[in-house]
């Protein structure tokens, strides 16, 4: 008997005695052995259904074991089970593969969390977008609020609550006159103010947001403005420091300019452009071109939708992050990547985490989104359920890749002394997928 055999046999027998401890300590050395089948083309699965080991059956389903494969005589693991009268194992070999691993997934019935950057104080209010008229006034009223932009950068003033925050400089008509009738400023329409919407439903009533980008020479601009007010200079971890309500006009503010600032000329014919729709569309200026026909997303502005997960054992028990270079030191955070054409969100959590540490993803769980405005991301955030366990980093994208146990999770969020590693920052939407999966645990 080769090796292997022999291997595979003492396996077997695990399954046949119902050894639980056995199962998982050889499949942590070679998975192979899962859903293979002895001489009788048996299966490990088969085994623990004929002789009604349900606990043993269930360390093989959440390996990811399949039970779908069948004996020599057709029958699946199931079958096996029903024949001999083992109902509870049938029971569980009835639900859909992967599902003893689905249910380690933490609840989804919770509320939209209000993370930064993904909080809505404007009405956006499209539908105005190309009625110039309205616009006008908008643009004249003393009460519409004008946020000053240059290089992607907002004007902001420190805080007066906390030092670490800053506000928003929000500018008023009579202060950015020689702004709007410059050619070296770019306009976008945010909204208007909710709240002012509410309890005040007259069209004059309404207070409108703009978002003003200049390419003129900012020290000579702020020399006349608010002495205290600077253009934020690092855009990370700069914008974390906004209130939440900033940050959401933020989010929306930079994304839409920092689209301008790329797309500059039409990329169908590469044609000057011309900006419309209240600084929500770029239209080609060349006769014919194919832009013009049909809708063209490249006039709009464009979001990069980027899957971020956090990677769950199949234990339960851990889950697994990962460290890039340029994080500061200590801190490790879920793993991240863009989503590529033709290809399901569950599809590229799939392919990212195994890119990137080598694991291999079973079940897909959306959570919750957050904007992202660096430059214009949407982070979809999941949770997921690892079917293999051996980390191996892609040394490009990853340092260092680890499983981390609740209780070290734990122990980075409340930063207690026995922390292992330093969690994202709250404003990150990796903070709030381990907060979420800590928080489903009863026993915390
Ligand atoms: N809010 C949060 O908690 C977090 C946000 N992020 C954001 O998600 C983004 C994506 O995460 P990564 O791990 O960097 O992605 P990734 O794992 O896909 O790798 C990025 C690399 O892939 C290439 N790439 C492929 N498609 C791309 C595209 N459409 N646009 C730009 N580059 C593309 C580039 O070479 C880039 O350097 C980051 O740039 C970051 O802004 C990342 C982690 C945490
Ligand atoms: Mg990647
Ligand atoms: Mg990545
Ligand atoms: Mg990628
Ligand atoms: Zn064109």
């Amino acid at each position: 008997m080769s090796v292997r055999d022999e291997l595979l046999q003492r396996f077997l027998d695990a399954a046949s005695r119902g050894d639980e401890e056995a199962l998982s300590l050889m499949l942590s050395q070679s998975r192979e052995l899962l859903d293979q089948r002895g001489e009788q083309g048996w299966s490990a699965l088969m085994l623990t259904a004929r002789n009604g080991h349900y606990d043993a059956a269930r360390v093989l389903l959440s390996n990811g074991c399949d039970t779908s494969v069948t004996n020599r005589s057709g029958q699946t693991a199931r079958d096996v089970a029903l024949f001999w009268g083992h109902r509870h194992i049938a029971r569980l070999l009835t639900s859909s593969p992967g599902h003893h691993l689905r249910q380690l997934l933490p609840s989804t019935d919770t509320e939209e969390p209000d993370i930064h950057f993904n909080r809505e104080i404007l009405d956006r209010m499209s539908d105005r977008r190309s009625d110039g008229e309205w616009l006008a006034s908008r643009r004249a009223s003393p009460e519409t609020v004008f946020l000053l932009f240059h290089a992607l950068s907002p004007l902001v003033r420190s805080g007066a609550e906390r030092e670490e925050q800053i506000k928003l400089c929000k500018l008023r008509s009579a202060a950015v006159q020689e702004l709007l009738t410059s050619s070296r400023t770019l306009e976008v329409f945010l909204g208007v103010d909710k709240q002012q919407q509410q309890q005040d439903d007259d069209d004059d009533g309404m207070v409108a947001w703009f978002a003003l980008s200049t390419e003129d020479d900012p020290t000579q601009l702020l020399k006349d403005k608010d002495p205290s007010s600077f253009f934020l200079q690092e855009a990370m971890p700069g914008l974390l420091r906004l209130s939440d309500d900033d940050a959401g006009v933020v989010a929306q503010a930079r994304s839409v300019l920092a689209w301008h600032s790329r797309y500059r000329f039409c990329p169908t014919c590469g044609g000057d452009t011309k900006v419309e729709e209240a600084g929500y569309k770029r239209t080609c200026l060349r006769a014919g071109c194919r832009s013009l026909q049909g809708v063209h997303n490249t006039c709009y502005p464009r979001v990069d939708p980027v899957v971020i997960m956090l990677v769950l054992h199949p234990d339960g028990k851990q889950c697994m992050l990962g460290r890039k270079k340029i994080f500061p030191p200590g801190m490790f955070s879920c793993l991240a990547g863009f989503v590529e054409p033709g290809e399901t969100l569950e599809a590229a959590v799939r392919r990212e985490v195994q890119e990137e540490s080598g694991v291999q993803v079973g079940p897909v769980q959306y959570l919750s989104s957050q904007a992202w405005p660096m430059p214009s991301c949407l982070m979809i955030g999941c949770h997921c359920v690892a079917v293999t366990t051996d980390i191996k980093v892609d040394q490009n994208e990853i340092e260092e890749a680890r499983w981390f146990t609740r209780q070290q999770v734990m122990d980075a969020l409340v930063k207690d002394k026995r922390a292992v590693f330093i969690m994202p920052p709250r404003q990150a939407i990796a903070h709030y997928l381990l907060k979420h999966w800590i928080g489903c645990n009863a026993n915390l």
